[in-house]
């Protein structure tokens, strides 16, 4: 399936001229005129998906071949895949809502018609010579087809409330996993994509000072050895817990992967070098209770590498620098933070 754009912004001019090839080909082939066929045939003379208009000619070739689940399907695989992000259970009940409220439209358009229809006849009735039988009919007639229509449209209403009901959950759903997309399962803070933003944002904003603070927890694999992986999780989230605290304007905190954090500070190389010596200070003196006993595990440690981006320098050259300067601090003995600034270097502890 392509997942090529399909585009609506026309002129109007350009829009009006394939609206107007669009429809009789709707009316050869007695296509109704629902925004899913409107949308479909519009694509089609478009000429942007041969995929799309492919399909449409071979499914409705002439009159009688019509049939809205054909239809409902072509618009669901050529439309809602690709303006919705991935997310199954969220273009389905997209469609879901588009189908109920097409039918409870064109339903109520019609009740509609058929009230006027029987408000013309009753409006004749009483044009012609008085029989008092005729109007007394026609009017219980009106009276019935107005209760009907009242029906008709509170079941419209109702059906509306419930589709913006749906409409909103679909829309929760979908900041939840925007939100998941960008948020560490674990640690509960950002993640590696939602650092890469951050940090392309940060460098390309140009004014400010950017420095970069890689964090990898020393010895880990010798902490699940100990521990076990579940004490290594926990550990995993209380070192998250510390950075967090430590976020602030200027400061945006990652797990960068695995055992890994970064921390992104918009200050210059000293500032960043203080803070990621109060970080490996605070994790140094952690004390962790384990569950059901009375050992406390202490010891654990973190190396850093502190870096600040120089003129216009890439992500992944300032990352690259920060890891030299994290694997600087683990050769000289972990548990220390390392900057690397340009041409000189230093080494704090
Ligand atoms: N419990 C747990 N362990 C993880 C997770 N992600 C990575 N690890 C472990 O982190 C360990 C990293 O080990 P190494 O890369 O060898 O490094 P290290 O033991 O920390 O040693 P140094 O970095 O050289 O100090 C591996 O054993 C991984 O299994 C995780 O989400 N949970």
């Amino acid at each position: 399936m392509t997942n090529k754009r399909m585009v609506f912004r026309e002129e109007l001019s350009v829009s009006s001229d394939y609206l107007r090839m669009a429809v009789p080909l709707m009316v050869q082939r007695q296509i109704p005129p629902t925004p899913y066929n409107y949308a479909l045939w519009y694509a089609h003379v478009q000429n942007t998906h041969p995929e799309l208009s492919k399909a449409l000619l071979e499914q409705f070739p002439g009159p009688g071949s019509y049939d809205p689940d054909v239809s409902e399907s072509l618009f669901f695989e050529f439309f809602v895949k690709t303006y919705l992000p991935n997310s199954p259970q969220a273009q389905n009940l997209l469609v879901n809502i588009l189908t109920q409220l097409a039918r409870s439209v064109s339903k109520s358009a019609e009740g509609t018609e058929a009230y006027g229809e029987s408000l013309k006849d009753t409006l004749q009735i009483l044009e012609q010579p008085i029989d008092s039988e005729r109007i007394r009919a026609a009017l219980k007639r009106l009276m019935e087809d107005t209760a009907s229509l009242e029906d008709l449209n509170s079941q419209f209403r109702d059906e509306l409330a419930a589709a913006s009901a749906e409409v909103a959950k679909l829309k929760k759903e979908l900041e939840e996993s925007q939100y998941d997309a960008r948020v560490d399962s674990l640690t509960k803070i950002a993640n590696r994509r939602a650092f890469n933003d951050a940090l392309q944002q940060a460098l390309s904003s140009g004014d400010e000072p950017t420095s970069l603070l890689l964090l990898d927890l020393d010895r880990f694999k010798q902490c699940n050895d100990t521990y076990g992986h579940l004490m290594g999780d926990r550990i995993l989230e209380i070192v998250g817990g510390i950075l967090e605290e430590m976020q602030d304007d200027a400061t945006f905190v990652a797990r960068f992967g695995g055992e890994e954090f970064a921390v992104i500070a918009t200050r210059p190389l000293a500032a960043a070098a203080e803070l990621a010596e109060r970080i490996r200070h605070k994790v140094a003196s952690l004390r962790i209770q384990r569950k059901g006993s009375q050992n406390v595990i202490g010891g654990v440690t973190v190396s850093v590498g502190v870096v600040e981006a120089e003129g216009e320098e890439s992500p992944e050259s300032l990352i690259e620098r920060a890891d030299i300067a994290l694997y600087r601090a683990k050769d000289e003995g972990r548990d220390r933070v390392v900057v690397l600034s340009q041409p000189a270097e230093s080494s704090l502890d």
